[in-house]
């Protein structure tokens, strides 16, 4: 008997979110080997601005790196990925415009397995970019934890430090960066300055 879908069994999405340091580099690497050593056909994908490391490859904060293709936009994914693919992975999927969102439900209707991983939230501590609607259409949703370098509990945020101190709520989102301004935190720990305290320090009162 026919099955609705049955055409595209396989197409799923699945994200892996968590802080910076969590290893979400490193989870979504080792999926992307072990479908390649079930002879699956993979691509990985980053956000062109993701300079760390490497320019085409992905790269975990403790070395490992897996080949990608850096693109622009989101929509540069249709345009370069195979037909006959069947795991895309695309890691820092937090910096993609909003079009991932359908690139993404895109490659799963078409059969494929997407693997996306990125930042859940900014160093405010708020939802980053496409993730909640990545998340909320997601077959599969796994949050990973760092350890918080300041109590050594699990870490859920990125702290920001410009100069040493915590980062204000009005700074730009987007700063690509690691352990030079980056730290992994607990909810406890991790800090934000007001505009107004950032001000207060600044000019002394
Ligand atoms: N505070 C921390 N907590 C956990 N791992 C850390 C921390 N700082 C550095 N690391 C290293 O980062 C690795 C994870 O790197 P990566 O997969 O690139 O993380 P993410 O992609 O989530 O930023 C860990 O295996 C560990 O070696
Ligand atoms: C919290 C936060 C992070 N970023 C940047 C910093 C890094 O370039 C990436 C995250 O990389 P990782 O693989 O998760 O370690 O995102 C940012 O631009 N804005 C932020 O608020
Ligand atoms: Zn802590």
């Amino acid at each position: 008997m026919t099955q609705p879908h049955a055409t595209h069994p396989r197409g799923r999405i699945e994200i892996i979110c968590g802080s910076m340091f969590s290893g979400k580099t490193e989870e979504m690497i080792r999926r992307l080997r072990r479908a390649v050593i079930a002879r699956q056909q993979v691509q990985a994908f980053k956000p062109a601005i993701d300079s760390r490391y490497h320019v085409e490859k992905v790269t975990s904060h403790n070395g490992l790196h897996f080949e990608a293709q850096p693109v622009a936009r989101a929509a540069d994914i249709l345009d370069v990925v195979d037909p006959l693919t069947d795991v895309v992975g695309i890691d820092e999927v937090q910096f993609f415009d909003a079009g991932i969102v359908a690139v993404c439900e895109q490659l799963a209707e078409h059969g494929k397995r997407v693997i996306c991983a990125g930042l859940d939230m900014d160093f405010r501590g708020l939802p980053f970019g496409a993730m909640p609607e990545l998340l909320a259409r997601a077959e599969d949703v796994h949050k990973l934890h760092a350890i918080c370098v300041v109590c050594g509990e699990e870490a859920s945020r990125t702290q920001r430090l410009i100069g040493g101190r915590p980062a204000a709520f009005d700074d730009p989102v987007v700063l690509v960066g690691a352990a030079e301004v980056y730290e992994a935190r607990c909810r406890q720990c991790h800090q934000i300055l007001a505009v107004s305290e950032l001000a207060a320090m600044q000019g002394g009162h």
